[in-house]
């Protein structure tokens, strides 16, 4: 199709990479912004740069390498996005998510998505791990949805369901490993809210999306979650908090990207425990898989 992202523009890069390994995933990660360690966990990798793999997008951003890793965690076949897509990138929204069907296609049934946010909660701290129970579709509200456009029933249904987007069983697991891991402290459940950026957020702009009911704020992931659950892949996303968004004008503080990949490096072996043992626990109770 025109976009350049039809069933079969994702069925030849899908066709492609699966006569490249012979790996076959069934649990697919992407890692956020400075999270990208995490694809540092898998094992026997076979690794493509986004720039080999046909019709994939790439990514510009700093924090964000670019590469595609399959690979196992504890003999679990894993396929992890090292760098992901953003509205601020000026790419259009399905190039974006245009990964998730590549996923569908490789045959991955379980999505896990990270990303690095501002917590608008006031009793978040730098450093909190946020399990994403729902979230706020900024952009979508203006029309800005990866599925507008013509539907093509290959993938799923014109009009899918969003209630139950974050997996809850998921939810429960990830509170159960964290506790087990001792991370509890910091593991924190809550409501995301995406923006196109790449501007951070106003205070009077974190001041009404803390009204709202969002518990962090960021530029990713909701996209990418949309068409996951419109093709039947669960999902589960969390987010780093890696730095508290500025809600009063007396404040000093200001956001900055370096920040956000500091706050990564320090808690991202954590990050990648937790996400390791959940993907370890998927297969074994096969309920859950
Ligand atoms: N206040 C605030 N803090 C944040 N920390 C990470 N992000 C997610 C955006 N990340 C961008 C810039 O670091 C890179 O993708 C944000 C955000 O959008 N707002």
């Amino acid at each position: 199709s025109s976009t350049g992202y039809s069933y079969e523009d994702c069925q030849a890069t899908a066709d492609w990479l699966l006569s490249q390994t012979a790996m076959r995933p069934l649990v697919g990660i992407v890692c956020g912004s400075g999270l990208g360690g995490l694809a540092n966990a898998l094992k026997d990798q076979v690794a493509f740069n986004y720039k080999d793999i046909p019709n994939f997008p790439q990514s510009t951003v700093h924090g964000h390498a670019g590469r595609l890793v399959f690979g196992t965690l504890k003999g679990r076949s894993c396929v992890c996005m090292q760098g992901r897509f953003h509205l601020y990138e000026g790419y259009p929204i399905q190039k974006i998510t245009m990964p998730m069907r590549i996923f569908k296609l490789l045959g991955v049934e379980t999505v896990i998505l990270t990303n690095a946010a501002g917590g608008l909660n006031q009793d978040y701290k730098v450093g909190d791990i946020m399990i994403i129970r729902d979230h706020l579709n900024m952009p979508g509200f203006a029309g800005n949805n990866p599925l507008a456009g013509p539907n093509d029933e290959r993938f799923g249904v014109r009009f899918p369901c969003m209630s139950d987007a974050y997996d809850r069983e998921l939810q429960q697991l990830a509170l159960d490993v964290g506790s087990e891991l001792g991370y509890s402290d910091f593991l924190r459940e809550g409501v995301y809210c995406v923006l196109g950026g790449p501007s951070f957020e106003t205070i009077a702009e974190c001041r009404m999306l803390h009204k709202l009911g969002a518990d962090a704020v960021g530029m990713s992931t909701v996209h990418e979650v949309i068409v996951a659950r419109h093709c039947g892949m669960r999902v589960f996303a969390l987010s780093l908090i890696t730095n508290t968004a500025v809600m009063d004008y007396n404040s000093e503080e200001k956001a900055n990207h370096e920040e956000v990949l500091q706050t990564g490096k320090h808690r991202a072996e954590q990050l990648e425990r937790l996400v390791s043992t959940i993907v370890t626990r998927l297969e074994q109770n096969n309920n859950l898989a």
